[in-house]
């Protein structure tokens, strides 16, 4: 959650070329709205280019410079420029969403401790979700609430529960998730227990660099193999 101390006390008056028709202009507010609070130029959907000196919290700008060049099915406008007032104040609340790195990491930590965990604003992403069925077939139990971007880890402990067995092959499938990936074949060589392991991609993710941590684990006597 990160706090922004003022958007908008007052309206934002836009001064728009005569030819330029009701449509347009809201689009262009709206991206000035998001865009001017956080990069000095970026090209937006709706095909606008803003340029100028904003900053986040107090905002003094000076005049806006919109250069339209409508890249929709829209009929193009013939207005070059639309002049946009600075806005005076900013306030507000921006609610970001979960990291990908920490989601994984937070589970894998949550997997590895004793207890019941709960993760709250866990991101909803095809990497976190490798992670979470990755956790699922070590043994754990987690519930995960996509909707709730919540997940209830039930720790293991610091051993997988497919390891505590005699043993068996767990393969573990990561996608292109390499925050799944490099976490988890240090967790199976030192959580793993008495089963084996094979940890694959997405052919992309096989062409990534791994071969330094393979190095470092078998330095640390751990019996590990990089097959591609
Ligand atoms: C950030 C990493 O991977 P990815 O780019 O897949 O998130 C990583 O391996 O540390």
């Amino acid at each position: 959650m990160a706090q922004v101390s003022k958007i908008y006390s007052e309206t934002q008056k836009t001064r728009v070329l005569p030819n330029v028709p009701e449509t347009q202009i809201s689009k262009s507010l709206h991206s000035v709205s998001f865009g001017s609070t956080l990069k000095t130029s970026f090209a937006p959907s709706c095909g606008l280019v803003l340029k100028s000196n904003c900053k986040l919290g107090a905002v003094k700008v000076g005049s806006l410079k919109v250069s339209a060049s409508m890249a929709t099915s829209e009929k193009p406008s013939r207005a070059s420029e639309i002049v946009l007032q600075p806005i005076n104040d900013i306030s507000g609340t921006v609610k970001l969403p979960g990291s990908k790195s920490l989601s994984n990491r937070i589970l894998l930590l949550a997997a590895l401790s004793e207890g019941t965990n709960v993760v709250h604003n866990l991101l909803n992403s095809d990497d976190v979700h490798h992670m979470l069925i990755a956790l699922g077939k070590l043994g754990l139990h987690v519930t995960h609430d996509s909707e709730k971007k919540l997940a209830i880890v039930e720790g293991c402990g610091g051993r997988f529960p497919v390891g505590k067995g005699d043993g068996q092959e767990i393969e573990l499938f990561l996608g292109n998730a390499g925050t799944a990936m490099r976490p988890l074949i240090t967790a199976v060589n030192a959580a793993g227990g008495n089963s084996s392991y094979i940890l694959d991609g997405v052919p992309r993710m096989r062409e990534r660099p791994i071969g330094d941590l393979v190095t470092g684990l078998k330095q640390l006597g751990a019996d590990v193999e990089l097959l591609e």
